[in-house]
């Protein structure tokens, strides 16, 4: 008896907490929300050491941050949120701590996908960004899965970069531009129009249309999925980018607080939407004087 009304006054009490931080939200939303949030999740391992926890224990906690993160974005109304999971450069890593960190990570997108999760409550799409042929098996297969049973959410859309780097990914881009280009100049040459880039001598005009473009080299990116993020949030006070969003993150305000990622909370996310609305306000004055 004691412990049922025990129960009930947490669910009143988290009831009353989540009602509070909605309304924090609505205020907050007077000033431009941003669409897109990308977060790079350092500290897991630093956390663990000062916790004295098992290193595997500080990803797992970093995971119960993310979920937290991924509520409070949803909650405000920010359509888009990509992570940076894991890294082509983390391959480099002990072997059995990258092993450990696959076995967490297919774990976690199996739990993705169960009704019960983030991403089913708020009707998010999930993608997986990077360089999905040097996971393994189980992995893959797991992240196709939940592209597939995610693929009719629409309210939201998460990237998990997984495997990625930017400068693979700018890489794989032109790559895929140039062929997609001497594709389309082999089969105007076939059918005798014979312009183009590699043919030397033809009509300028007609030469320049076939030089690999910007729009060309945006449409092979990974993250054609959403649109550039507009704060990029890194925390455990680190200011570098690490090859993450190179391309995309041009014009995207950068926030690094000092917290480490399993630390992260309501406060940190907060401070960092109303440090991103003053930077915003200043923006547009700026451009209104000039
Ligand atoms: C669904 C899904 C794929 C979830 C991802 C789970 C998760 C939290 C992954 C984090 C991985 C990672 C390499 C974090 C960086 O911490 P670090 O190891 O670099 O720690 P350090 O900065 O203290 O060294």
């Amino acid at each position: 008896m004691e412990k049922s009304n025990g129960n009930k006054a947490t669910q009143i009490f988290w009831s009353i907490v989540s009602f509070l931080r909605r309304c924090l939200f609505l205020v907050i939303s007077v000033r431009p929300i941003p669409h897109h949030i990308a977060f790079i999740m350092d500290g897991n391992r630093r956390y663990a050491k000062k916790r004295k926890l098992k290193e595997g224990d500080g990803h797992r906690v970093g995971f119960l941050a993310l979920m937290s993160m991924l509520k409070y974005c949803y909650e405000l109304g920010v359509r888009y949120v990509t992570i940076y999971a894991f890294s082509i450069d983390n391959f480099k890593r002990d072997p059995e701590e990258v092993k450990s960190l696959m076995d967490l990570m297919r774990e976690k997108i199996e739990g993705l996908i169960k009704e019960e999760s983030i991403v089913n409550q708020y009707g998010i799409k999930v993608h997986f960004i990077g360089n999905l042929k040097l996971l393994s098996e189980p992995v893959r297969l797991a992240a196709e899965r939940a592209m597939e049973a995610t693929a009719n959410n629409s309210r939201g859309v998460l990237s998990i970069c997984i495997a990625y780097t930017s400068t693979d990914e700018i890489v794989h881009a032109v790559q895929e531009s140039c062929e997609e280009k001497s594709d389309e100049i082999s089969v105007m040459n076939a059918s005798g129009a014979g312009y183009g880039l590699l043919q030397l001598g033809g009509n300028e005009k007609e030469e320049r249309e076939n030089i690999v473009k910007l729009t060309d080299i945006e449409k092979h990116m990974y993250m054609t999925v959403a649109p550039d993020p507009d704060i990029l949030i890194r925390t455990s006070g680190e200011t570098r980018l690490s090859n993450f969003l190179l391309w995309q993150s041009a014009h995207c305000y950068l926030y690094s607080p000092s917290v480490l990622w399993p630390e992260i909370g309501f406060r940190h996310f907060t401070w960092a939407i109303l440090s991103f609305q003053r930077s915003y306000f200043y923006l547009d004055r700026k451009r209104k004087q000039s």
